[in-house]
């Protein structure tokens, strides 16, 4: 009976030790860029997901929302509250995400995971979801949406915008995670550049042209591939192909917007590697 029971202990010993050593994980160059490959899927069918409704615009005014004691639109009311729940549940212990509204979050209610301190101690002061937001309200949805459709389903489509929204949010902010993967590949050449504050320079040292021709050109054929209608017909008609997401707009958002935010995370994460 003793040895039956100490065996189960060990088991427990080693299963935790396993644990521990997985969440410590291993960055490197080539695995945080895997982790950004895989966030364009999330973001394409996020994108996806919002094409199947019109553009709603009453979704974005506070005319509209009228909501007793709340002086913002659907779309805020809608990402306050599931936020809230979303970090009552602990997903904002997760050094990866980065809410829209910290200063309106609860403290999280379960138990802690140990997650991997990579980052430096002020990673979680680089939060750069306004300017998300802002890009997400006045350029992308306006530019995408050429006409002013509206079926009534807003919180439905403030719903789809959150889940895009926390999509490109979580790939901008992994961009402290490829800066502290490259800053410790190379400290000595960007401690000067830190040090001197020099965020052109920084930019300059970070940035791969060739990986971001490849990601532009990555995702729009994930947009044709992924946004295709599948039928069982083996005669497609090649020539009609119709996307749920224009692949041009895809590119085009990461071309103009993800990757330059990507890299202004870094640049601002860079900035405080030191202190
Ligand atoms: O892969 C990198 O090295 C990154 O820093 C990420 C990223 C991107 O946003 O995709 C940003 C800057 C580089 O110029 C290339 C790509």
């Amino acid at each position: 009976m003793m040895v039956y029971r100490f065996g189960w202990v060990l088991v427990l010993i080693i299963c935790s030790i396993v644990r521990c050593r997985m969440a410590k994980g291993n960055y490197t160059l080539d695995s945080v860029r895997d982790v950004l490959v895989r966030e364009e899927d999330s973001i394409i069918f996020g994108l996806i997901e919002r094409a199947k409704f019109p553009l709603n615009a009453n979704t974005y005014t506070q005319n509209y929302s009228n909501i007793p004691s709340f002086g913002a639109s659907l779309l805020n009311f809608v990402v306050i509250n599931t936020e809230a729940v979303q970090a009552k549940g602990g997903r904002y212990k997760n050094p990866e995400e980065n809410p829209f509204f910290p200063e309106k979050l609860p403290p999280s209610l379960v138990k802690p995971y140990p997650f991997t301190q990579f980052l430096h101690a002020g990673a979680s002061s680089i939060n750069i979801n306004k300017c998300i937001w802002k890009f997400y309200i006045d350029k992308l949805l306006i530019q995408w949406f050429d006409s002013l459709g509206d079926d009534g389903n807003y919180a439905q489509t403030a719903a789809s915008d959150l889940s895009l929204l926390q999509a490109i949010s979580r790939r901008i902010h992994y961009g402290k995670f490829v800066a502290e993967v490259k800053f410790r590949e190379s400290p000595k050449k960007y401690e000067p550049l830190i040090r001197a504050k020099d965020k052109e320079g920084l930019m300059k040292l970070l940035t791969v042209k060739s990986v971001e021709e490849m990601v532009i050109k990555r995702v729009e054929k994930k947009a044709m591939v992924y946004g295709k209608d599948v039928t069982l017909n083996n005669d497609d008609k090649k020539n009609e192909t119709k996307y749920k997401v224009d692949p041009l707009v895809v590119s085009t958002l990461y071309k103009k917007w993800l990757i330059p935010l990507t890299k202004d995370a870094e640049v601002e994460y860079l900035l405080q590697r030191l202190d």
